[in-house]
């Protein structure tokens, strides 16, 4: 029986997800442009469409080295195969329930995303084997992600869901350091902004950094961080859902309930 359900599962998930070894999701599955598109004879530029993926959906916060956003990551279809995946969890049940948390061998809708975003960083144009094209500043020549992180197997082998009540959020810090560097966080369903500010203890290592800094990023459903590097380990990051907080540009962001998958990988044990 068990058996049964994860296959179904497995089955919804590559549907949604796509099967990285054929890539045939048309548009009634991905909602947003595809990755793989060639254009016609016409020989127009179509933006978005490159086949070698979407460039697009990537953006550096230009102020934070090694953090990246990669916006509409998650078509609103997977969004929701997402959420019903962890519906199927038993997460979403109990409204008292704020965390769950899995170490190890991951379910297959946790692997399946694991390799999804592997396979956009890879196509995203942003990506070297080498690291010789990286670029001393987080702009668009830098990197989206460092190779050994993203080659290691597996990419994440824990993960944490976040369900966020209107009002909750999280407080200031920077994640443990039992967990390695390279972290991916994705949001789903109301927006809010996380804010990064330096961590006190690396201030001196930051340059051009001011103590007061607060950098605050938009997370929309759908779309997926990427920490490493300073970000990783010399920003903290929060959010502050009270009300007031959460703000952009000059409007007040309507906050209703918001789920966080965040995946990680723990360092070994010794
Ligand atoms: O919910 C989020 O977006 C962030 C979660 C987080 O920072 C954490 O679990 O360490
Ligand atoms: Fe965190």
């Amino acid at each position: 029986m068990e058996d049964e359900e994860g296959e179904e599962l497995k089955a919804i998930l590559r549907e949604a997800f796509g099967d990285s070894s054929s890539d045939s999701d048309g548009e009634s599955s991905h909602h947003r442009q595809g990755r793989v598109q060639v254009s016609d004879s016409t020989d127009e530029v179509v933006k978005h469409h490159t086949i070698f993926g979407d460039t697009d959906i990537w953006e550096p916060i230009t102020e934070i080295k090694g953090l990246w956003i990669g916006r509409d990551f998650l078509s609103t279809d997977q969004q929701a195969s997402l959420i019903s995946a962890l519906e199927k969890e038993g997460y979403l049940t109990e409204a008292s329930q704020n965390q769950a948390m899995r170490f190890g061998d991951l379910p297959t809708w946790a692997l399946e995303l694991s390799y999804y975003i592997r396979e956009n960083i890879l196509l995203s144009g942003y990506f070297s084997e080498t690291m010789d094209f990286i670029s001393s500043d987080n702009s668009k020549e830098s990197h989206l992600f460092p190779p050994e992180l993203l080659w290691r197997e597996p990419l994440f082998n824990q993960l944490i869901v976040n369900i966020y009540q209107p009002g909750e959020g999280i407080c200031a810090h920077v994640d443990l350091m039992r967990f390695e560097d390279g972290i991916a966080i994705i949001s789903l369903e109301s927006s809010c902004v996380m804010h990064f500010s330096p961590a006190e203890a690396e201030i001196s290592h930051l340059e051009n950094v001011k103590k007061e800094a607060k950098i605050p990023v938009l997370l929309t459903p759908g779309s997926v961080v990427l920490m490493w590097g300073e970000a990783r380990y010399m920003w903290k990051h929060e959010i502050n859902r009270k009300p007031g907080f959460q703000t952009w540009e000059g409007q007040e962001i309507n906050q209703k309930r918001r789920i966080s998958v965040t995946l990680r990988r723990l360092c070994p044990t010794r």
